[in-house]
């Protein structure tokens, strides 16, 4: 298992001015929290996409860690999708699959982890997605609510998500020839008409974006989840 973690955001929506990653539950850093679910699963190697006003504090958390495996640190992108592509250019090249995975999402349980890197012994792309409970609006120019999907087919897209190392390079780098913008990986697949599919992911899993969202995982954190 090759695991590339995306953590060189800006927080914007957490409204604080540094990166959220770096914020503390039950007073460790967000990104410690992700570090350690991640080393959980027992990877092969990690690399942490990271701006370098950052790798101070994060090599700090590396230090109290410790892992028993390779963690480098990569620079981060102006974008996630720029980010991404940082880091599959630092893959080691025996990687043949790679799972993607949010620093934001520190709950991802390494049974998860588990689950997409056997999907993708069959699968081209796979990503952890839950069925969505809200009634969804497609809202183009708001007010006015233009379609209702069936809900029934709709699932909330969450990370890891996995893929075969080669047609993912291959996706971004039509992307980056194309300037295509997207807010995960799987939809560079799915424009280049790579089939990915959805393995079952975690209400628990939920990505920290907004202050509500560090009072949730304090609570689960407390709640041993
Ligand atoms: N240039 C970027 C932007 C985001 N990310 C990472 O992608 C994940 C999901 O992004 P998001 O939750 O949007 O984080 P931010 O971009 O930091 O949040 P915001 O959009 O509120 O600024 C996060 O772990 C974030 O660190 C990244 O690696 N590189
Ligand atoms: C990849 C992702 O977590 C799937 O839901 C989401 O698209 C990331 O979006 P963000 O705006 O970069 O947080």
């Amino acid at each position: 298992m090759y695991v590339l973690i995306a953590a060189a955001g800006q927080g914007k929506r957490m409204g604080h001015d540094r990166n959220k990653l770096l914020l503390t539950l039950q007073g460790q850093p967000i990104l410690a929290w992700t570090l350690a679910r991640v080393l959980h699963a027992q990877p092969k190697w990690v690399g942490v996409m990271a701006q370098p006003a950052d790798w101070p504090a994060i090599q700090t958390i590396l230090t109290h860690l410790a892992p028993p495996l390779p963690v480098d640190i990569i620079p981060g992108g102006d974008t996630r999708q720029a980010s991404v592509w940082n880091g599959l250019q630092a893959l080691p090249p025996a990687a043949d699959t790679v799972l993607i995975h949010d620093g934001a999402r520190c709950l991802a349980s390494p049974a998860l982890f588990h689950r997409c890197q056997a999907a993708l012994s069959t699968a081209i792309g796979v990503i952890a997605a839950i069925p969505v409970k809200d009634t969804i609006k497609v809202v183009p120019n708001p007010p006015v609510i233009a379609q209702t999907p069936e809900r029934a087919h709709l699932w909330a897209a969450q990370t890891p998500q996995g893929f075969q190392v080669t047609i993912l390079k291959a996706c971004h780098a039509q992307a980056l020839a194309q300037q295509w913008q997207v807010t995960d990986d799987a939809a560079l697949l799915e424009r280049c008409q790579y089939p990915v599919q959805v393995v079952l992911g975690e209400d628990t899993n939920l990505k920290i974006t907004t202050p509500p969202d560090l009072l949730i995982a304090q609570a689960l954190l407390n709640h041993g989840l």
